[in-house]
């Protein structure tokens, strides 16, 4: 017999499906299974595409690339001209990025990807200097990112918070684990925050997006 649970991860299983996985997504994997990340869903690339592109993005950071799967999606759903600033830790990771920037024909003045810790990086990066956050590296330290990624954006950006249900703990009020713990208060700040709209997807593992007023 089927459960509502059985029926609502059927729904979730379908939606994740809705974009067939491409060259880009193969391409991606790889890469990640190469340098040992997890890279993010079919069905979370496909919503930072269409994401980059409502917001019609010029200006984008990245935190955490893994193999560059975030990246690249963003950059197809972006103007023509956009720039992808990515940070990540691992310089594996850097690379790997690269190199799917570039098979993708990515030009290279597109790109400024820098190896460096994120908490070292961003509060060199201009503020309201940017259209659209990502950040995909955030575990415990989720709301440092959050108000960094608040102070990059100009009126009316878009920050979007990546693994928002920590891997499906977040609704389960007994787990107290720091990543859970920390992307409950990354959630609430946000719901609390008058200068941000904001909605919480389940696509992926958690996909919270916040739009600065
Ligand atoms: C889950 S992976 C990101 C997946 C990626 N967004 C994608 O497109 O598939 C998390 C990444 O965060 C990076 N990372 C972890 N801690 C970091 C930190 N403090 N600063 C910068 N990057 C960090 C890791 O090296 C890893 O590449």
């Amino acid at each position: 017999m089927s459960t509502p649970e059985k029926t609502k991860y059927a729904s979730w299983a379908y939606a994740e499906e809705h974009s067939v996985p491409d060259e880009l997504v193969e391409r991606a994997r790889v890469l990640a299974a190469n340098v040992g990340t997890d890279p993010i869903s079919d069905g979370t690339a496909a919503a930072l595409t269409t994401l980059a592109a409502a917001c019609r993005a010029r200006s984008m950071v990245g935190i955490g690339l893994g193999a560059g799967l975030a990246g690249a999606a963003l950059l197809r759903g972006a103007a023509a001209d956009a720039v992808f600033t990515g940070i990540d830790a691992d310089a594996d990771c850097v690379s790997a990025t690269r190199q799917l920037l570039g098979s993708l024909g990515v030009a290279s003045s597109r790109t400024r990807l820098i190896t460096g810790k994120a908490t070292e990086v961003l509060p060199r990066l201009t503020p309201e200097g940017y259209d659209l956050v990502f950040i995909d590296a955030a575990g415990e330290s989720a709301v440092d990112y959050l108000s960094h990624g608040l102070r990059l954006l100009h009126p009316g950006g878009t920050l979007i918070l990546n693994d928002a249900l920590d891997g499906d703990r977040v609704p389960k009020p007994a787990v107290r684990e720091a990543s859970t713990q920390a992307m409950r208060r990354a959630e609430a700040l946000l719901r609390e925050d008058d200068a941000v709209v904001t909605a919480m997807f389940s696509t992926g593992t958690g996909v919270l997006v916040a739009v600065k007023r």
